[in-house]
């Protein structure tokens, strides 16, 4: 039994996800107008009014339910709306339901105006503001027209009393909100205003401590987070370790800033050629750490040695012609995490041992040797 009724529930309500949500939304209603209409029902049954409108009232109603049901259930209501909920007609509707409900209702009918401002105060978080007081001054107008129409039926003074002190009250409640609303609405503006903030500035402090400050490249930090990830998840990848050749004469000949630059150029250049398919970083003052997952010593080597003619033949901006930009760089592979450290220090090796070579190539060790002893 249980079981079934939770299988109706599904169905009536559909998947989990947004639109469950709007079916939710949709069906919130609609005990408060079954209350109505029972209210009625028992006040037509105690004072034997015919119930003929009763009829219509029920129809119409609950068919308007269906339709809104129908609609955001199917999906059909994303299709029409951009707002997919329908919130706006959904309330209009529903406060029309109440309007209708206060006509046709006798002595009980204060109690079927709490209605409005509680359909209102959902709005408040659905609909933005300028919604809200249009639905309030609908409300307003509408609940007073209902009190209009009744008058000239009333026959004693104490229910027209009633009758437009309940749409004061009703007036003012509704207002209320509507001023409710703009205040909310300026809150949340607020609030989106500090969040979008908040997420420039985790943006930035994100960039500050990943990147490397002069290079734009990945730094050292967020390079060994990147490779550690890699290589917990077992892909074999390729690095090399590259460090610029004799970049103090260049720092010492050219100055500081001309230093930078060149460390700059290296770096886009890098980034150019190997950030599609693997990642650079500024490993150090003027190292700079290559990996490439899946791919063989071979395609790296080669890639570095485009890297090389291409520095090598291309002239940079914002530098002395005489500036000449080499590396030399160590190639290691690198298979689990536990060998991840010992592959970098392998990397290092042979770019050390390339520098022993005379600079400008690139180099490899199959197992960690002492440099000194195996020259190239
Ligand atoms: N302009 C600049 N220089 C830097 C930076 N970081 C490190 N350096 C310089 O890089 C130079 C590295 O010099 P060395 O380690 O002697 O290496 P090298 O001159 O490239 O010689 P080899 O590596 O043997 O070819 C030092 O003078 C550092 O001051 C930086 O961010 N900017």
């Amino acid at each position: 039994m249980r079981g079934s009724l939770h299988s109706i529930g599904q169905q009536l309500l559909g998947p989990p996800g947004r639109r469950r949500m709007r079916v939710q939304q949709t069906l919130l209603g609609m005990p408060a107008l079954l209350l109505m209409q029972i209210l009625l029902l028992v006040e037509h049954r105690v004072s034997g009014a015919a119930l003929g409108e009763l009829g219509w009232y029920a129809a119409i109603t609950w068919s308007g339910c269906a339709v809104f049901y129908g609609l955001v259930r199917s999906g059909w209501s994303e299709r029409l709306s951009a707002e997919a909920s329908l919130s706006l007609p959904q309330m209009a509707f529903a406060m029309g339901c109440v309007a209708w409900a206060y006509w046709l209702a006798g002595p009980l009918r204060p109690a079927l105006l709490l209605l409005m401002p509680l359909t209102l105060s959902f709005g408040v978080f659905a609909l933005d503001d300028r919604r809200v007081r249009t639905l309030s001054a609908l409300g307003i107008v509408g609940v007073g027209g209902v009190v209009a129409l009744r008058l000239p039926a009333q026959a004693a003074w104490p229910d027209v009393a009633l009758d437009l002190s309940m749409w004061l009250f009703t007036a003012v409640t509704l207002a209320s909100i509507g001023v409710l609303a703009r205040r909310l609405a300026r809150m949340r503006e607020r609030l989106r205003a500090q969040k979008s903030e908040l997420r420039d500035a985790l943006e930035r402090i994100q960039l500050l401590a990943t990147r490397d400050a002069l290079t734009g490249l990945l730094n050292r930090r967020a390079m060994m987070e990147q490779l550690q990830t890699l290589a917990r998840s077992r892909q074999p990848m390729t690095l090399a370790l590259a460090d610029l050749d004799r970049f103090k004469q260049i720092n010492d000949e050219h100055g500081h800033a001309v230093g930078d630059r060149v460390l700059q150029a290296f770096g886009q250049r890098a980034q150019q050629m190997f950030g599609e398919s693997g990642l650079v970083a500024r490993w150090g003052g003027e190292e700079f750490l290559f990996a490439m997952p899946h791919a063989d010593e071979t395609l790296l080597r080669m890639l570095l040695e485009q890297l090389r003619s291409t520095l090598a033949g291309s002239a940079h901006e914002g530098l002395p012609v005489s500036v000449r930009i080499g590396f030399s760089a160590g190639v290691a592979r690198c298979h689990a995490l536990t060998d991840l450290e010992e592959a970098i220090e392998r990397a290092d090796q042979a770019m050390y041992r390339a520098k022993v070579a005379g600079r400008g190539c690139t180099s490899s060790l199959a197992v960690v040797q002492d440099p000194a002893r195996e020259p190239a």
